[in-house]
């Protein structure tokens, strides 16, 4: 029942970015937390997220992934503060689109038609008093003014469908669905618009092991299916190595290493990394089924 890891299937399997065209440019991006003592939460970061693209960014709590990936999307709040760097957005209409410079409207807008986010403890985040079906009708009535009602339901279903949720869901309230489900109607509402990238902070931390791989094959099918960019962070090494085309390591808000999975299994360069591979007893035990093709060990 020992599922071989990606890396050790065929090391070549994936990991390539030749040939894409990048969707997403951090260059040296750096974050405080104003409070007394400065917190420097992310250091002088440069990242580049291509088209279809599964980014995995590791490390251990604390190190800035969070801080990061918020930065990127233009979340932060008070005491945060983006101190300096450029972070563009590669529109697949071929503008490019300075993320420091949107605000307000312009800036809502654009969050989930072209990057959306799954946060970490999302499934919590779903409205308690309106159902499902409100809720993504909600994402259309701001988003796409346009659509008629009856597009909204038909939409809705559709992507209800393709998480694998019964479209007979929409009728429900959150507290009437699994951990699981609900994860899972929050990826839906992240993909409701299309977006060019998904931004999974720790997106099935909270789930047992199996719900947990479930939804992860469904996330590989639909990047497969729509082709958006992915930045998938958890402190889970082991996961990423299995889900990931290059995976970047953090270590106290800076990016110590960035390569591609088969390379960070095989031949991770810096000290912090084959120290995160080697306190992960996983890697040589029991992962179940394998996540990336759905092969079964
Ligand atoms: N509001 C805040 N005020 C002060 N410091 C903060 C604040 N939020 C986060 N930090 C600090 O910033 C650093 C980075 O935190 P961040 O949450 O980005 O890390 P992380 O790698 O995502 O961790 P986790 O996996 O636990 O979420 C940590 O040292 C944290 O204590």
């Amino acid at each position: 029942m020992n599922a071989p890891l990606a890396a050790e299937r065929s090391p070549a399997a994936h990991g390539s970015v030749d040939g894409r065209e990048p969707v997403l440019t951090a260059r040296n991006v750096s974050v405080d937390y104003e409070v007394s003592p400065v917190v420097h939460a992310v250091r002088d970061v440069s990242i580049t997220l291509h088209r279809g693209e599964i980014l995995g960014l590791a490390g251990e709590s604390g190190c800035g992934k969070t801080t990061l990936a918020y930065g990127i999307n233009q979340l932060l709040r008070p005491p945060a503060n983006l101190t300096s760097g450029e972070i563009t957005f590669h529109d697949q209409d071929g503008t490019d689109v300075d993320l420091r410079r949107l605000e307000g409207e312009a800036l809502r807008a654009f969050r989930w038609d072209k990057i959306s986010m799954v946060f970490q403890g999302a499934m919590n985040s779903l409205n308690p008093v309106i159902t499902i079906r409100a809720q993504l009708h909600d994402v259309f009535t701001t988003h796409r003014p346009g659509m008629t009602k009856k597009q909204k339901e038909e939409r809705s279903q559709e992507l209800l469908r393709k998480v694998g949720v019964d479209p007979n869901r929409l009728d429900s309230y959150a507290h009437q669905l699994s951990g699981g489900m609900r994860q899972r109607v929050m990826i839906a509402m992240a993909l409701a618009l299309n977006p060019q990238v998904m931004i999974m902070d720790e997106p099935t931390t909270a789930l047992d092991v199996v719900v947990q791989r479930g939804i992860l094959r469904e996330i590989m099918r639909l990047r497969e299916e729509f082709n958006f960019a992915v930045v998938f962070i958890t402190h889970d090494l082991p996961l990423l190595l299995e889900i990931s085309d290059r995976i970047a390591v953090m270590l106290q808000g800076e990016i110590v290493e960035l390569d591609t999975a088969a390379n960070i299994y095989e031949n991770a360069q810096h000290p912090y990394t084959r120290r995160l591979l080697s306190s992960f007893p996983s890697l040589t035990g029991d992962r179940g089924s394998f996540i990336r093709t759905g092969e079964e060990a």
